[in-house]
């Protein structure tokens, strides 16, 4: 059973697990899918590609959230599978990040319900015991290259409109200590004291530069390009991968869990004020007049 923090997440989203398909890929592998996570599996490679399909932007909503969730817990447990490819089926978008509309005119209830979620995907994929590849075919702001950052390498889309970056203070709030931890990780402490007050998106070339992603190919390449970087990972024994992995995050991943209630709360008095609302209705209203 899927828990989050103890409970069970398909009662507290309200998401069904009828709403899954199970069946058998072509190798025999079982596939299942939600509605909003495609599981491709390759089981005689050991890869599972999960493909995001929240359209049209992939913003982490609630019931998005849990199914991922759920998704991770299943693959973690199946042995059969020691890598997962993260991409994005929505056409140019790897995603928005979290849903605004989660963070706005709800109750602190909701907030923080939301909040835990937040915090659990990001454990579940920053401490996979299975090689992690991102293979970001669109644009990913915030919360969106947060998840690409818990992975073990990024390969990003060569479109100069495929931008990544935590954004947060251009929304008037702030990155939370361990989405900047997981950036200062991965980019070092002076591109992320940058990157993080600009609230900086990067082009494909300047992320490359900064270290936020690892490889930029053209886009036709970006699945073939995982899957030989996973198969470099595959090829390094498990245990050793494994523990090597834990060495270098445990801390991290540890900074949070050992804070994870004064987090949340942190969030819903932050999220709850006015003035932050305010901001975030702003900046959506924004993103809804820019097409007219
Ligand atoms: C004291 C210390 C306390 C610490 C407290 C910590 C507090 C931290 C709190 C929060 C942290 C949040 C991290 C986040 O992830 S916030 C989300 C940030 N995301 C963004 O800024 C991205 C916004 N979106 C875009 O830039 C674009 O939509 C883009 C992804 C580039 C796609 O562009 P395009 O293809 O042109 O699509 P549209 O802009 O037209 O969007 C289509 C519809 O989708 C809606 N949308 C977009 N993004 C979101 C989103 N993140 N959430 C909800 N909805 C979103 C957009 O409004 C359009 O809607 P509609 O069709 O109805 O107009």
């Amino acid at each position: 059973m899927a828990l989050l923090a103890g409970r069970t997440v398909l009662l507290r989203a309200g998401v069904r697990l009828g709403a899954e398909a199970a069946t058998r890929g072509g190798n025999g592998a079982r596939r299942f899918a939600s509605h909003r996570v495609l599981v491709e599996p390759d089981a005689a490679a050991g890869i599972a590609t999960i493909k995001l399909k929240n359209p049209p932007v992939n913003s982490l909503s609630l019931e998005f959230l849990t199914e991922l969730i759920i998704c991770l817990e299943k693959l973690e447990n199946d042995k059969t599978f020691r890598g997962i490819i993260l991409t994005s089926d929505c056409p140019g978008i790897f995603s928005a990040g979290l849903d605004l509309r989660e963070m706005c005119g709800k109750n602190p209830a909701h907030y923080a319900e939301y909040w835990r979620a937040v915090q659990e995907i990001w454990l579940k994929l920053y401490l996979s015991n299975m090689v992690l590849v991102a293979a970001i075919n669109g644009a990913s702001p915030a919360g969106g290259c947060l998840m690409a950052l818990t992975c073990d390498y990024r390969v990003l889309a060569d479109n100069p409109r495929y931008r990544i970056g935590l954004n947060e203070t251009l929304l008037g709030i702030i990155a939370p200590f361990w989405f900047k931890d997981n950036l200062v990780n991965t980019i070092g402490h002076r591109a992320a004291d940058r990157a993080l007050q600009l609230g900086l998106l990067f082009p494909p070339t300047e992320a490359l530069q900064v270290g936020m992603v690892d490889q930029v190919v053209p886009e036709d390449q970006i699945h073939s390009t995982a899957l030989s970087v996973m198969s470099q990972w595959l090829a390094i024994p498990d245990h050793a991968r494994q523990l090597t992995k834990s060495m270098m995050r445990k801390a991290t991943a540890d900074h949070l869990i050992k804070q994870r209630e004064a987090d949340i709360q942190n969030f819903v008095s932050f999220i709850s004020k006015d003035s932050i609302q305010k901001s975030l209705q702003v900046y959506l209203e924004k993103l809804k007049q820019k097409k007219h």
